[in-house]
């Protein structure tokens, strides 16, 4: 099953702390409560044990109201609620407060500061008190190894515990809330993090989502305060752009090898001129614009006389350059709206634009009289050659682009059987050269 990062971050982060905070709030309560008891004992004994010895002044003498103003004084004392003197046979002497018990079954059996036991809301507590020699300033002395003789009464304090149950649940309330607190500021300082970690982190999974579906131009804020992350964002960035960049020179290099290979498809290398192919589409369209708009074409049909004694002297370069010459001298001939062609050795047609037949044979006429005076010269010989032209109007009426193009071979070589170094016609009114 998939899952996002921010709950895992969350769960992560706040789990494990709400389970420490639980166990050291459980642990600081557990403390807490029993330093709470001890604290509340200690101030019980602490009582009993300052008051015994008080006491043995009244017990000795019976003097009851020196007994009561003692009483009374200890009464004062913070959840002290009851207090009571009792004689060396255990029979009350002084009573304040009212006792919730009637400890004297056990009191015979305490010879120290003792908790009796808890009653209810109340806690009993009683000591012995001694007849001492001497004054008793050593508050610390082990009265149990005191002779029993010298025990002389007894003295019970009952203590109110419900302050102490207030403070206990002080104590929980407060650790409890402590705790919430803590949790919460986690929770807020998690959620936050995750939050700048995984819209971050998220971000950048939709930019590589976006990257592999071909947007090249994505970009990601490089604004986290997370080093780390801030790195990735300009990471990404600098690899999107390389991506890019690398694409865009690629699609620049694609595109010119498919421009040259379009160019070289329709040209001839040696001339620069189009190519066959090239011709052969013209000669279509000017076909069809011939039917639809009743174009007036003409069609020239050049094939060099004597070129092959070129070769044959003087080399293929020599007859290369030749080519050259005659292609750049017959473009010189015609007008910009003529479009001429090498079909192949030395042969080369000329679609003549909107051109009348008289137009059209005064033109033939030039071209023929150009090459016919052209001087070649290859190291130091010099060549002449001639042009036999076949010219036929581009009709499409009943015509196809390859009946035109063989009645133009076909006018081309009436020409050379006529003696070459010419231009010839079909009949008109058939527009063929049979
Ligand atoms: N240098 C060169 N020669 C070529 C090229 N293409 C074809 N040729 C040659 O051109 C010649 C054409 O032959 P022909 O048309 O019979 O030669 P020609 O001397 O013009 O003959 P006529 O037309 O009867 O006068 C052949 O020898 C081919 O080898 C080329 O690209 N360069």
């Amino acid at each position: 099953m998939k899952t996002s990062l921010k709950p895992l971050l969350l769960s992560a982060v706040i789990l494990p702390a709400a389970l420490l905070a639980t166990v050291i709030s459980m642990v600081f309560i557990a403390f807490g409560l029993r330093a709470l008891d001890t604290e509340f004992e200690e101030r019980g004994l602490g009582i009993v044990s300052f008051l015994a010895p008080a006491a043995e002044y009244g017990l000795i003498s019976g003097n009851r109201p020196a007994l009561d103003a003692l009483a009374f004084g200890v009464l004062e004392q913070r959840d002290v609620v009851a207090i009571a003197f009792f004689d060396a046979e255990v029979r009350p002497l002084v009573q304040s407060g009212r006792l919730s018990s009637t400890p004297q079954a056990t009191l015979s059996e305490v010879n120290s500061p003792v908790i009796l036991g808890k009653e209810g809301e109340r806690m009993v507590l009683a000591a012995p008190v001694m007849a001492l020699p001497l004054a008793i300033d050593d508050l610390m002395r082990d009265v149990a190894a005191l002779d029993d003789t010298s025990r002389i009464g007894w003295t019970v304090i009952e203590l109110d515990t419900r302050s102490l149950e207030r403070s206990k649940q002080d104590m929980w309330f407060r650790t409890l809330l402590v705790t919430a607190l803590a949790l919460m500021v986690t929770a807020w300082l998690a959620t936050s993090l995750a939050g700048r970690f995984s819209d971050v982190i998220a971000r950048l999974a939709g930019a590589v989502d976006a990257l592999r579906a071909g947007r090249l131009d994505i970009v990601v804020e490089e604004a986290s305060d997370i080093r780390e992350l801030r790195t990735l964002q300009q990471g990404f960035n600098q690899m999107a752009r390389s991506i890019s960049e690398s694409q865009a020179t690629l699609q620049a290099r694609v595109d010119e090898a498919t421009a040259q290979l379009a160019h070289l498809a329709l040209h001839d290398p040696l001339t620069g001129l189009p190519n066959r192919r090239a011709f052969e589409q013209a000669l279509d369209d000017a076909v069809i614009l011939s039917r639809r708009a009743g174009d007036r074409d003409a069609l020239c049909f050049i094939d060099l006389d004597r070129f092959k004694i070129v070769n044959d002297t003087a080399g293929h370069a020599a007859g290369d350059e030749l080519l050259r010459q005659v292609g750049e001298l017959i473009r010189k001939h015609v007008r910009a709206s003529d479009h001429l062609y090498r079909i192949g050795g030395d042969e080369f047609v000329l679609i003549l634009r909107g051109c009348g037949q008289e137009e059209a044979r005064k033109i033939a006429e030039n071209l023929r009289e150009a090459v016919s005076t052209l001087k070649f010269d290859w190291e130091g010989t010099a060549f002449t050659i001639g042009a036999s032209i076949g010219l036929v109007r581009i009709l499409g009426e009943d015509k196809s682009a390859a009946d035109i193009l063989v009645a133009a071979d076909l006018a081309c070589y009436a020409a050379k059987k006529g003696g070459r170094n010419q231009v010839h016609e079909p009949v008109a009114a058939a527009d063929s050269c049979d």
